[in-house]
């Protein structure tokens, strides 16, 4: 049993490990990365990177078909093979050599196998041989194991083999007939996607489509998914499932009816992978999700830093944002912070400092990749409300500006801005329509750097694009 001491220890190479890996080499640190299965984790796979190429060819045809001239010049439909052979090539056809040789460059050490936390500061790696590395940290262990697909204990649902959103964004052929159950983003996105490539899809949308956004969110995708010929059943709940010999999938809702498809997607949401992360070596509960503070040391249930705190969880594990770039951010944060602490740096973990990841709390961005897209940041008016902010909100017709009106003909979207009352400032904003996910930024920039209204009426919005909904919105607020 082979044993090696690093200054930091980081379980799982998704991008959140990668990048804390890299950030403390980077501070003049030494760093390993533990990874049981690919290198680049879901994101790169089976997540993020595959299911937005299924979806981005069906999204430039839409587009288009919704521009004379260029409507006449498609003469076909969509290609499903070619947008296949895309997605395995941009998943690099599941392997992670390129990965590997990127954290060759970057000075971090791999050890292949599953992490085990076995005491303080130290990490057991059982490789696919079963040969066991111990790995010691002298600063730091970071938990960067991200999350797999919830599936509910529904009678008949796990003997039916269900896709999960692996199978879905990996699939090497498209079904005739895809049942959906769940309506938030894996499920909004995999409809708009698999019904661009031609499946028939039923979406069995318990608690409605995308139910956590702004409401003019979910009924813009939920009627672009019906106008594209997906069914849309809101309120549908599953009860049971069943899947016949001949291949077919039958679901009996709560009401007794029956939806019958060729392949049945369970998108409810994510469970966390800490099952089999020796969590009870520490005092904590394996399977559960992983408590932080502000500079994401883990935390116990009395909230102080377990074992004296050089344990830290990073990225989906942690459940505080579900998202590449904003695990990312806090990759940065957490990185940086281990290295000022093995350095006897002071510590800026306070609001906006530069080791805290304040910015989950208040300004997180999030492009869903729908027809139409959607892009928000921060909160939703009712997310400020409970918050207890006084807020105004303003609401605008997105298709109202010249920009959107040359974009495509029939543009349909919206825009919200929510405004905190007391101190004149954009909490929250969201837009939906097509191709709003690179407008994204220009509000992320102005809720997390807190731009007054005052000063934003000096961003003079360039004549004429889509970012004129800016100062209608500011004219429709007033000065
Ligand atoms: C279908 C889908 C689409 C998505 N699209 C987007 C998107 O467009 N934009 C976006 O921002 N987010 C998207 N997300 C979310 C995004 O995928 C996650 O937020 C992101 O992957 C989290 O990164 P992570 O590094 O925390 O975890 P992961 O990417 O899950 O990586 C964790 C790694 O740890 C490894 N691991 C786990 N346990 C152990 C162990 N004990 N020992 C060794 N290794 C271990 C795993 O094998 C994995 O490689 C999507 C998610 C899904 C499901
Ligand atoms: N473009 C993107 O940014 C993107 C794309 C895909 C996924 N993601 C991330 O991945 C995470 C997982 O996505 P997801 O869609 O699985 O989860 P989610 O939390 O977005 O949506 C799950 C939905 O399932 C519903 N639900 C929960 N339990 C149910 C049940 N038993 N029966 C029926 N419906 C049920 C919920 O009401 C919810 O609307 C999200 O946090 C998301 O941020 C991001």
């Amino acid at each position: 049993m082979a044993a090696i001491t690093y200054d930091v220890v980081v379980i799982g190479a998704g991008p959140v490990g990668e990048n804390i890996a890299d950030r403390v080499v980077q501070g003049g640190l030494t760093a390993a990365i533990v990874e049981r299965e690919l290198v680049g984790g879901e994101c790169s796979y089976w997540a993020c990177m595959p299911t937005k190429v299924l979806l981005r060819s069906g999204a430039a045809l839409r587009a288009a078909r919704q521009l004379p001239g260029a409507r006449e010049a498609v003469t076909g439909e969509l290609d499903v093979a070619a947008v296949l052979r895309r997605r395995d090539s941009f998943a690099s056809d599941w392997k992670d050599d390129g990965q590997v040789s990127w954290l060759g460059q970057a000075g971090i050490r791999l050890h292949r196998g599953q992490g085990r936390i076995s005491s303080a500061r130290v990490v057991e790696v059982t490789g696919e041989d079963g040969t066991t590395t111990t790995l010691t940290a002298r600063h730091a262990v970071v938990v960067a194991t991200g999350s797999g697909a919830l599936v509910p204990d529904l009678p008949g649902l796990r003997e039916s083999a269900p896709w999960t959103s692996r199978a879905a964004a990996s699939a090497s052929t498209v079904p005739a007939r895809l049942a959906i159950i769940g309506g938030g983003v894996v499920a909004s996105e995999m409809a708009t996607a698999f019904t661009g490539l031609g499946s028939s899809v039923t979406v069995l949308a318990r608690d409605g489509v995308l139910p956590t956004a702004e409401p003019f969110v979910g009924e813009l995708v939920t009627e672009a998914l019906r106008d594209a010929g997906a069914t849309v059943r809101l309120g549908a709940e599953a009860a049971a499932v069943e899947r016949d010999a001949d291949g077919t999938v039958r679901i009996t809702l709560t009401d007794g009816e029956q939806v019958e498809a060729d392949e049945l997607l369970v998108a409810i949401g994510r469970t966390p992978n800490t099952e089999d992360l020796g969590l009870d070596a520490v005092g904590l509960k394996p399977g559960a999700w992983l408590t932080v503070d502000d500079t994401l040391r883990v935390v116990g249930e009395d909230g102080a830093p377990v074992g004296g705190g050089w344990l830290y969880a990073a990225g989906d594990v942690n459940h505080r944002v579900l998202l590449t770039h904003q695990g990312k951010y806090q990759a940065r944060a957490v990185g940086d912070v281990i290295v000022a602490r093995a350095e006897g740096e002071p510590v800026e973990g306070g609001r906006w400092g530069r080791h805290a990841a304040t910015a989950d709390e208040r300004a997180v961005p999030q492009v869903i990749f729908t027809e139409p897209e959607v892009a928000s940041v921060g909160l939703t008016a009712a997310a400020a409300e409970a918050a207890g902010l006084r807020i105004r909100v303003v609401d605008y017709d997105l298709s109202a500006t010249a920009g959107s009106a040359l974009h495509a003909e029939g543009y349909r979207g919206d825009a919200r801005m929510v405004v905190d009352e007391d101190r004149k400032v954009i909490v929250g904003f969201t837009l939906a329509g097509p191709d709003v996910a690179e407008l994204l930024h220009a509000a992320t920039i102005a809720v997390a750097g807190e731009v007054p209204l005052d000063r934003l009426w000096h961003a003079v919005p360039a004549f004429p694009t889509v970012s004129e909904v800016w100062l209608r919105l500011l004219e429709a607020y007033g000065r």
